[in-house]
């Protein structure tokens, strides 16, 4: 039997419950693990093109040692694959490799190759069973928990998709060795959005941390476990997002409409936007009043310190327009009869559901931000 991992986040919901292990070595072991827990199964791996030189090596070796059948389907790596023509790209794979309803499909790679390949389990066969294998920090602490899956389009982020949970997630730090540097500090600004949110403490425990976690010392297990304990408790608590789970969205309506203004290109990653949207959130509450203005500062200054971008105007590429960002906002998912909702903030670690923004309050917001 494999040996234990560093840490083991279960999630408990009835009649799906899974377990996030997190640990070293995961990819070597991962063969014996799926053999063990998926007798008889053969698998389907869903991976992009950077990743399979990187990683896919360990993970077919350790599945042709445990003598696991295994296809492979490539989609090329970056956002633009979160796209129809993927999906159908990665479906028709799936179904050529004669991949039977019961057989499981493994996404190995980021948040794009998880949610790709989680919507493609889905609706294949008309639902197969999914292992997470994230090998990005951000599909480690984010993606690849949860469930939801889905692809994007020209009228916004992830408007196409399904909820679907996997049945294990095997986060294997080793991973991360191979990540371009850019995209580990997109990925920690989801780990900074958890303090934000609901727990100050692992706020101030990250400001202390931070270079440990960036350098790959023992506080990188420990702040992926925290941010998979908290990722897990809001699923818990609303699975389908229908109220609480909102919250996870902090600087992600923000996020989304600039991902999309900027087409889902290199210009600016997930994460950049979330960065680049929890800081908007933090100031469009301190201007409204609601939270300290010292707050924004600080996440600011800690955002900046991870190499991450704070404004729109970091977003290299030229001017995004203002009528275009209003319009992506316009489509967010948690709009409500038209009326937009926000996550928004009395200070860190005090992030609350804000129903009934006024439109015309966030125009003349971000036409200010889109000067600064
Ligand atoms: N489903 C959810 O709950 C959820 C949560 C957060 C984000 N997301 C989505 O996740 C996506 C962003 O995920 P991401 O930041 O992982 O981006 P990504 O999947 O594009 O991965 C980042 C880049 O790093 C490369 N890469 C990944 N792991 C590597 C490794 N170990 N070695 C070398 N290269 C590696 C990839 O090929 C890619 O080029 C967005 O589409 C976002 O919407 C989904
Ligand atoms: O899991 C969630 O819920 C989240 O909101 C996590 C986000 O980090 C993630 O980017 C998610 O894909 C956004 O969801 P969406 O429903 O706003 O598309
Ligand atoms: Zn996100």
């Amino acid at each position: 039997m494999p040996s234990a991992p560093l840490h083991t986040v279960h999630v408990p919901l009835e009649g799906r419950a899974y377990d996030i292990l997190i640990g070293k070595g995961l990819l070597e072991s991962a063969g014996e693990r799926l053999k063990a827990q998926f007798p008889g199964r053969r698998f389907g791996i869903v991976t992009d093109t950077a990743v399979a030189r990187a990683q896919l090596p360990r993970l077919a070796a350790s599945l042709d040692a445990a003598g696991l059948t295994h296809a492979t389907i490539t989609v090329p790596n970056g956002e633009a694959s979160k796209s129809f023509a993927r999906l159908n790209e990665v479906v028709e794979g799936i179904l050529a490799a004669r991949l039977e309803r019961g057989d499981i499909i493994i996404a190995l790679g980021g948040g794009v190759v998880g949610d790709l390949a989680g919507f493609a389990a889905a609706v294949a066969r008309r639902g197969m069973d999914f292992v997470q294998v994230p090998t990005s920090l951000l599909a480690q602490v984010d993606s690849s928990v949860g469930g939801k899956t889905g692809i994007n389009s020209p009228h916004g982020k992830n408007l196409i998709g399904a909820f679907h949970q996997p049945k294990l997630v095997l986060a294997d730090l080793d991973a991360l060795d191979t990540l371009p540097p850019r995209e580990f500090a997109a990925g920690y600004a989801e780990v900074a959005k958890y303090g934000l949110i609901d727990d100050e403490a692992y706020f101030f425990w990250l400001e202390e941390n931070r270079r440990e976690i960036f350098e790959g010392g023992p506080a990188r297990a420990e702040a992926i476990a925290r941010a998979c304990a908290a990722k897990t408790r809001f699923v818990l608590a609303d699975e389908k997002e229908t109220g609480v789970r909102a919250l996870l969205n902090l600087g992600h309506t923000f996020g989304h409409a600039l991902e999309t203004a900027t087409g889902y290109s290199d210009r600016l990653l997930h994460g950049e936007g979330v960065a680049i949207g929890m800081a908007l959130a933090h100031a469009f509450s301190a201007r409204k009043g609601l939270a300290p203005s010292q707050d924004t500062t600080r996440v600011i200054a800690h955002l900046k310190a991870a190499g991450l971008p704070t404004r729109i105007g970091d977003i290299p590429g030229g001017r995004l327009e203002l009528d275009e960002l209003m319009t992506n906002i316009a489509q967010d998912k948690k709009v409500v009869r038209g009326a937009l909702t926000f996550i928004l903030t009395r200070g860190i670690g005090k992030a609350f559901i804000e129903k009934n923004v006024d439109p015309a309050e966030v125009r003349a917001f971000l036409a200010e931000a889109i000067e600064a």
